[in-house]
């Protein structure tokens, strides 16, 4: 038990009576990179949704480090560990990389205002997010603006902003959409790197990637959990490979 860093119990998500996730028990071990997979519609994004509290939940509960988060603020989701990164953009096009990260790392200290304020502490924030940059392999473009940087770096770029607030559990939705057979590499190696002493909860449709990276991995299908477990072990399951025939993500 104590190993669990993320629990739900029979989470569930209707939309006007259309059930998008019905009752779903989920378990993250803490330090786990885990997989959630399942065809479209199968209901992976709403559960994200439902974790960050992005969306609020029809039934059941959610636990985050032994403690009930099903009514809890976003922000303050957030604020305790559980961050999510992609899709929803985070940085800003016309800044440098360097000031995205040193605004990321503001982010979590924004009440505290004259925290940052002094040159010294801002001096800290470009170190800090030099540090940063240099974790993601960035440092060469740190001074480009982030409209000039490639799709693949955008990425890398997201997953600096993202570690900026120090987060104990990272939720990637989808982080390989949209990348070429070279940055899936990339990024897939960085996601390696920056799981380590963190826990990685990802959707993502690319199965190699799920494969090389994933300890655990759910498979969902219409809003239920159809198999769990190692790669190898759902990947064999008959009702796995069923649920992905005629999926264009198969
Ligand atoms: N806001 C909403 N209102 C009504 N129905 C919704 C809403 N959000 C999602 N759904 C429906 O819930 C189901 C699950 O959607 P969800 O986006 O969670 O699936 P997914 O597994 O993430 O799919 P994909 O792989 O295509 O992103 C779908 O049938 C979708 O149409």
């Amino acid at each position: 038990m104590t190993d669990t860093i993320i629990e739900t119990r029979g989470l569930t998500k209707d939309f006007r009576g259309f059930v998008a996730v019905g009752g779903i028990d989920l378990k993250v071990r803490k330090g786990s990179i885990h997989a959630l997979i399942g065809p479209n519609g199968a209901g992976k994004s709403t559960v994200f949704n439902l974790l960050t509290r992005f969306l609020p939940a029809s039934g059941g509960k959610i636990f985050f480090k032994g403690e009930e988060i099903t009514r809890r603020d976003p922000a303050l989701v957030a604020q305790s560990g559980m961050v999510r990164s992609f899709q929803i953009s985070s940085t800003f096009p016309a800044f440098s990389l360097r000031d995205n990260v040193r605004i990321a790392l503001q982010r979590p200290r924004q009440l505290s205002y004259h925290f940052w304020r002094s040159d010294k502490t801002l001096a800290d924030l470009y170190g800090r997010a030099d540090e940063l940059l240099d974790a993601v392999g960035l440092t060469r473009w740190r001074d480009l603006r982030a409209a000039d940087l490639s799709y693949g770096r955008k990425r890398a770029l997201e997953l600096a902003t993202t570690l900026a607030l120090d987060p104990e559990v990272m939720l990637l939705d989808e982080p390989m959409a949209g990348l070429g057979h070279e940055d899936i590499e990339r990024i897939a190696n960085l996601i390696r790197k920056v799981a380590i002493g963190r826990t990685v909860l990802m959707v993502e449709h690319n199965l190699k990637v799920v494969a090389d990276l994933s300890d655990t991995i759910t498979v969902l299908a219409r809003g239920k959990i159809l198999a769990e477990g190692p790669y190898a072990v759902v990947a064999a399951n008959p009702e796995v490979r069923s649920a992905y025939m005629g999926s264009a993500h198969a």
